[in-house]
């Protein structure tokens, strides 16, 4: 029988952990056991959810209250239960339970059966490296900074200097919305006639994911309608409108463009030590899961800075072997050039570094910006120290004595 394994962090007093794992398993599925005539037994023991493991972690005590300790408790779901979609799954292993004190979602493991109802990415990291001709080092991505109550114009010029530096994505702020001086069909088409130019006068490609937003009920046509207008991608502030709606874009042959998912939201549901999902499955697992080609999450290292291993788990989960394509891990949020080696040592270059500040904040400007991250990772790649390739390359070695 196919099952969904759900791994919570719950704390409680020692030996206490077996009848909190028998209710959620009980409670959750059918919602009662022992009281049942034995024929309804029968008829509902598929139904039953199951208490698979208990870890109890001694040592970890609750910070608030020392005599309770931590626990991990895996509980199996039937798939009988449920629909194939996240909705219904995330209805079921954490629904009621989500707001029943201090409990918190730390995995799914679902079944190849299961898995077979979701996506994926449609492009993943091979796709893409193939539509930018760019092997053999992390993309670099930047984002339109300082835009909103600016023309198209002021966007046109800002997104030639950072094509410019050599960056291989721009991206929309995921706050930047549809609006009457950068309409979301103007800023495909004059970003489209921007980025061609470039391309024709310096052979370098860069492609522009445009922030698709509104209401969900608008959101498929007006991906469809990008689509037509030649977009190259859509930046999705997924959190915000739930993994269902991402799933519904990647799906769609008529869409069928990279989804980049953005973080903006999730922290209200992953920050908790206490409460809420583990980081690496909302945007990792669950990430990839619905479809986004690109998940972007805070690094360990800037302004915004997610704990190190939660960031490792993370890019692992959108890389690691699975019947599903790859999602680029996209660690974002105060990076500058000096911090390339970090990311490229956690992540490889399977990753896209992502940076606002650090690219339009160089004294250089965004090209500049742009060229200082290019040569940060030429370093890297060639096992060059920052600073030896700083005396060869004034972008960088400006980057390096701005921000260290
Ligand atoms: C975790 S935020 C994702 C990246 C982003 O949208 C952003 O605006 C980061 O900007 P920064 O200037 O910090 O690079
Ligand atoms: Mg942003």
């Amino acid at each position: 029988m196919s099952v969904l394994t759900a791994t919570y962090q719950v704390y409680g007093k020692p030996g206490s952990f077996e009848k909190k794992a028998e209710g959620i398993a009980l409670g959750l599925t059918i919602g009662s056991w022992t009281d049942l005539p034995l024929l309804e037994q029968e008829q509902l023991k598929h139904h039953k959810g199951n208490v698979v493991s208990i870890e109890e972690f001694e040592q970890d005590l609750h910070p608030l209250k020392p005599d309770l300790i931590k626990a991990e408790l895996e509980i199996a779901y039937p798939s009988i239960n449920f629909s194939a979609d996240l909705p219904a799954i995330l209805t079921t292993v954490f629904g009621k339970l989500s707001l029943d004190g201090e409990v918190k979602l730390l995995d799914l493991d679902f079944s190849h059966d299961l898995l077979s109802h979701f996506p994926g990415p449609r492009f993943g990291i091979e796709e893409i490296r193939n539509t930018l001709g760019v092997r053999g080092r992390p993309l670099l991505m930047s984002i339109f900074k300082g835009v909103i109550g600016r023309d198209l114009d002021f966007l046109s010029t800002q997104l030639r200097e950072q094509a410019l530096g050599g960056v291989d994505l721009v991206k929309d702020d995921e706050i930047l919305f549809d609006n009457p001086l950068t309409p979301f069909e103007s800023r495909i088409t004059t970003g489209k006639r921007v980025l061609d130019d470039v391309y024709e006068k310096t052979g370098h490609r860069t492609l522009y994911a445009v922030n698709l937003s509104g209401r969900t009920s608008e959101l498929r046509e007006k991906a469809r309608k990008a689509r037509e207008l030649g977009a190259d991608a859509l930046l999705f502030n997924v959190h915000a409108y739930g993994l269902d709606v991402l799933q519904e874009l990647a799906e769609d042959d008529d869409i069928a463009l990279p989804l980049m998912a953005h973080p903006a939201f999730s922290g209200a549901f992953t920050s908790s030590a206490f409460y809420g999902l583990a980081t690496p499955l909302a945007l990792g697992k669950l990430i990839r899961y619905a479809g986004a080609d690109f998940s972007l999450f805070p690094s360990p290292y800037g302004s915004v800075a997610l704990e190190k291993t939660a960031a490792l788990a993370l890019g692992k989960e959108l890389t690691m072997d699975s019947p599903l394509k790859r999602s680029f891990p996209v660690p974002s949020a105060g990076i500058h050039p000096g911090l390339v080696p970090l990311l490229m040592a956690d992540y490889g270059i399977d990753c896209v570094i992502n940076a606002g500040g650090g690219v339009h904040g160089h004294p250089a400007g965004a090209a500049g910006g742009g060229q200082a991250f290019r040569q940060a990772i030429d370093a890297v790649l060639q096992g060059e120290t920052l600073q030896d390739a700083g005396k060869q390359h004034k972008e960088l070695q400006t980057a390096l004595e701005l921000w260290g």
